[in-house]
């Protein structure tokens, strides 16, 4: 994303507040980023059922950060983000490290109150498809979606109208690439990453833009080519997800507390 650029350039699907910059970092950024990450400490991993994860930037507590001091090959991406996207009041505070291998994703989920509600996701490695999915509590509670009759009672309109308004969709996310979503994409859908082998981007939002950027770099990852599989005439287009996938969740956590502990 080059500098002045207005971000409603990337804006993908029907959501006013869902981007994607294909591209947004260059393959030796990428392979620099690899290297720091796989050069961390291994103590640094926090292994999970489905997943490994590095957490950069301190500890996020729902009242704020118990910050730490993020190292410079994070902050040189965070300050990237920060001054091309123009969506942040301040610089971003915390990185979260996902390592996932080709069987592994991450269950639909709602980020946590503790960030400011701006998520931008730079993905390395195999390309996988993110699924949004309509927020059960935004059914519930939505007001717009009652309507009075004549008698003064309520009644709720019809599930088909409610889903033409929310409905779920899916977005590819290739290596090197920025998602950035906020508003009604954060708050009114979750987000999750299936935990199979095999995913599949027909009728991805961003289908387009990211199959124009597939140049590869052929070194660390395989080729991300070779994990599109576009069977007969589109028919079926699936990833093979045959590597691992890294990606950098970058947030910003508004609230810090001052001098509570130094690492
Ligand atoms: O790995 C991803 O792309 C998603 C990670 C995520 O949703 C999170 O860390 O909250
Ligand atoms: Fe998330």
């Amino acid at each position: 994303m080059e500098e002045k650029v207005k971000l409603a350039h990337y804006k993908v699907g029907s959501l006013p507040t869902l981007f994607y910059v294909p591209d947004f970092i260059t393959d030796s950024d990428q392979s620099l980023l690899l290297n720091n990450i796989y050069g961390a400490p291994a103590s640094k991993w926090k292994i999970l059922k489905n997943r490994r994860l590095q957490n950069w930037g301190g500890v996020v507590h729902e009242k704020g950060l118990l910050p730490q001091i993020l190292p410079p090959w994070l902050t040189n991406l965070t300050q990237k983000i920060y001054e091309e996207s123009g969506l942040f009041p301040s610089a971003l505070n915390h990185v979260l490290i996902n390592e996932y291998l080709p069987n592994q994703g991450i269950m639909p989920h709602q980020d946590g109150p503790a960030y400011f509600p701006v998520v931008a996701i730079l993905s390395l490695g195999s390309p996988v498809v993110m699924d949004f999915t309509p927020h059960a509590r935004f059914k519930q509670d939505s007001q717009d979606d009652v309507c009075k009759d004549s008698d003064g009672g309520t009644f709720e309109i019809g599930k088909d109208k409610w889903l033409d308004d929310n409905h779920p969709f899916s977005i590819l996310l290739m290596p090197r690439s920025l998602l950035i979503f906020k508003d009604k994409a954060y708050s009114d859908y979750l987000h999750g990453i299936k935990d199979c082998a095999v995913h599949c981007y027909d009728g991805a939002v961003n289908e387009a833009e990211a199959l124009k950027h597939k140049e590869s770099d052929g070194n660390l990852f395989s080729s991300e080519d070779d994990e599109l599989e576009t069977i007969g005439k589109g028919e079926y287009k699936n990833i093979s997800r045959k590597s691992t996938r890294i990606s950098l969740t970058c947030r910003l956590v508004p609230k810090v507390h001052k001098n509570l502990f130094r690492f």
